[in-house]
């Protein structure tokens, strides 16, 4: 049992003056909601309760009061809550809530493939620990962006405080949701490093996945207790004793007491919320040390700045003290300190162990990122949290609205998006900065004004989202480093600024290290592609007698294309893929000499020493295929290897073709009226968003 002291009174007021509405809720339908014990509720009903006695800033309110245990931060929001939102009426009087026991806290964060149901999870642990009403519920409440619910994936992580009721006590658990798509690694590991443990959930249909295994490596390098569970067992195809035998078997994990469950059914919920209290060690009572607190997310608030979210590892934090991000340097003085329940809730203190957020008036993510240590600027912590990254945009794309009328719109848009999102750098206006470096670049372009973007993760659905702006992307490409002859390194993402041929020494490029889950039936292929993408072969494994790992090292600029829409279709869907950057191996790639594609583009670079002729022809007929009408020529280096005026009626997208089989051609006529539909007019040139990726897509055939 927790000690008595972390006990306290509640009041629970009504904002509507009818009580009696109130008295049902206090009946607690949902007791877990305000972590309370049934047992020792005792309603003192009073028609009214004076201001003093509630915390509040208000009037006198019919109220009641009701006299309970509760373990929880102190909850005082400024105006009164509404009916529906009954937890918000938990108010603080006299009694202010203390300190929850560090022993009653649990951190724990849900490792998944992507599909796997980790977000279904999620709402259900937040249904049935009533930290939501149901009917509050829209499907996912942790996939908060818009986006991310269409698209049924996690982009942003976000946290949530429970209230879970086991043998008589009050637990707090913190769920921190990660993002389970390929890109987001880095945000994973800053969640994992926020956890004492972690769900890790496997589709019972489906079995380990390349991310299953990523994830659970970064969840042991952090030292997380990890709980099996197996979701969707409702499904007809569902093997949970097959896949607990996997798991065994590729990540060594015991699964004798894996935990069976259908996050859509809702079976196993209450198992899972008792192994988290039961098997997930609580964190250290470090409240006494100077503070450190881990940020693990942040986004911009267009009224209060930055809003951090953080985990406290030592100290106490609290509204009103001066802070400092280690990293940045920059101090601020914390308007706002509260927990997530997940709605935001203001408190007065938070301690070691808890999780919450914060907002000072901060004005860019960029002063708060994601793995920076908070600390307090007069009494200041010796060493940060270990694991801060500086998040490194590796690939870039220019962007451009598809109206030219719209370019304000974008730059702001594209304003606001950096200020939420430190891992995008934005180059104000793309022309601007070539035109003025090198004038002699052939920039009279297809496009008008634009931008050049730096990103990790994507991003344009969201601008053409939330700023309804319509929007055109060239091929995503990578950023390279050129060491010159006099030792200068220059960051280079464009060809035209490469330095003079006989001042370099060489060319490093980014490289990633992938690791491919398939069945075996598709190794061939997949291995095929990854060669094809100038992959340099390191492993192959069998983790099951049907399934093998492959692992290769290739050029970050081979993945950002279609290398991941190649190895779906290649294995029929059912391969994985995960990868992790390796930095940039030196000397790897002598470029003889660039090829400076036409239209805008800054991207179309390839590296194959001696090919550019044989790859500028086909780069440039690839484009044909595409667009429809309009001038466009290739160029090496400032060389015209080939120029074309377009026809506005009709390519013959078949010219390129010779001989050939008659489905190929078949297909290339296709694409054309496909490419038709969706085409997009820009500037003098009609320019659909697939000719783009499609230079991209190297057939070899054509080759
Ligand atoms: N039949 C069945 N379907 C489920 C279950 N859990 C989740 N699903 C479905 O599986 C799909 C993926 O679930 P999500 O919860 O979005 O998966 P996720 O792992 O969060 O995916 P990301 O957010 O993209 O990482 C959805 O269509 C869910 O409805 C389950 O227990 N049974």
């Amino acid at each position: 049992m927790a000690a008595a002291a972390d006990f306290c009174r509640l009041n629970l007021v009504s904002s509507s003056n009818t009580p009696n509405r109130l008295l049902n809720a206090a009946n607690f339908t949902r007791p877990g909601s305000l972590g309370l014990n049934e047992v020792e509720l005792q309603f003192h009903r009073k028609n009214y309760l004076s201001t003093s006695e509630l915390g509040l800033h208000q009037k006198r309110r019919r109220g009641l009061r009701v006299c309970c245990q509760a373990a929880g931060a102190g909850v005082q929001p400024k105006t009164a809550p509404s009916d529906t939102d009954l937890e918000f009426a938990a108010r603080v009087g006299k009694d202010r809530l203390l300190k929850v026991p560090s022993s009653n806290i649990r951190n724990f964060c849900i490792i998944a493939h992507i599909d796997h149901g980790k977000s279904t999870l999620a709402d259900k642990l937040l249904q049935m620990t009533g930290t939501v009403e149901s009917r509050e519920m829209k499907a996912q409440f942790l996939d908060n962006m818009d986006l991310e619910r269409e698209r049924g994936i996690t982009i942003k992580l976000q946290a949530a405080r429970m209230r879970f009721m086991y043998n008589n006590e009050a637990y707090c658990l913190n769920l921190i949701d990660t993002p389970g798509h390929v890109d987001f690694s880095y945000e994973v590991s800053r969640s994992l490093a926020a956890c004492e443990g972690a769900l890790l959930v496997v589709d019972a249909s489906q079995g380990v996945e390349a991310q299953t295994l990523a994830n659970v490596y970064l969840a042991l390098e952090n030292d997380l207790e990890i709980i099996p569970v197996l979701n969707k067992i409702d499904l007809p195809g569902a093997e949970p004793e097959r896949v607990s035998r996997e798991i065994e078997e590729v990540v060594g994990l015991d699964c004798s007491n894996a935990i069976y469950c259908s996050a859509k059914e809702g079976i196993g919920i209450n198992e899972i919320l008792s192994a988290i209290v039961q098997k997930i060690p609580p964190p250290q009572d470090t409240a006494e040390r100077p503070l450190r607190a881990l940020i693990f997310d942040s986004y911009y608030d267009a009224y209060r700045g930055v809003i951090v979210y953080f985990r406290v590892i030592d100290g106490t934090i609290r509204k009103g003290d001066r802070i400092m991000f280690m990293a940045s340097k920059k101090d601020y003085y914390a308007d706002e300190v509260g927990v997530l329940s997940p709605n935001q809730l203001q408190v007065d203190q938070l301690y070691a162990g808890e999780v919450g957020y914060l907002s000072a008036s901060i004005r860019s993510v960029a002063d708060a990122r994601v793995g920076d240590t908070i600390t307090h600027y007069s009494r200041k912590a010796e060493e940060s949290l270990s694991g801060y990254k500086e998040a490194t945009p590796m690939v870039f794309c220019g962007l451009f609205p598809v109206d030219a009328d719209q370019f304000n719109e974008l730059r702001d848009a594209l304003e606001k998006l950096q200020l939420n999102d430190a891992a995008l750098k934005v180059h104000i206006p793309f022309q601007e900065e070539f035109l003025s470096q090198k004038p002699q670049v052939p920039w009279d372009l297809a496009l008008d004004v634009g931008f050049l973007v730096f990103f990790i993760w994507k991003f344009q659905e969201r601008l053409e989202r939330e700023y309804n702006l319509s929007l055109i992307t060239t091929a995503p490409s990578v950023v390279y480093r050129v060491n010159c002859v006099n030792g200068d390194t220059v960051e280079c993402s464009n060809p035209s600024l490469l330095p003079e041929p006989g001042s370099r020494r060489s060319i490093e490029e980014p490289f990633v290290k992938i690791e491919m889950l398939t069945p075996k039936d598709y190794i061939g292929a997949l291995m095929e592609l990854a060669q094809d993408r100038r992959g340099e072969f390191k492993e192959i494994k069998f983790i099951t007698e049907i399934r093998a790992s492959i692992i290769y090292e290739l050029p970050l600029a081979e993945m950002v294309g279609d290398f991941f829409d190649q190895l779906k279709s290649r294995s029929k869907g059912y391969a994985s893929m995960e990868y992790s950057f390796i930095g940039l191996p030196s000397l790897i790639v002598i470029w003889a000499r660039n090829l400076n594609c036409f239209l805008i583009d800054t991207n179309l670079e390839y590296c194959t020493k001696g090919s550019e002729l044989t790859l500028g022809a086909f780069v440039f007929s690839k484009l044909c295929i595409h667009i429809v009408s309009g001038d466009g020529r290739a160029c090496i280096g400032s060389k015209v290897i080939a120029s074309e005026a377009i026809s506005a009626i009709r390519k013959d997208v078949l010219a390129k073709c010779y001989g050939g089989d008659i489905t190929r051609k078949k297909k290339l006529l296709r694409k054309q009226a496909e490419g038709k539909k969706r085409m997009k007019a820009i500037g003098r040139v009609d320019v659909p968003q697939e000719a783009f990726m499609a230079v991209l897509k190297l057939e070899k055939e054509v080759l």
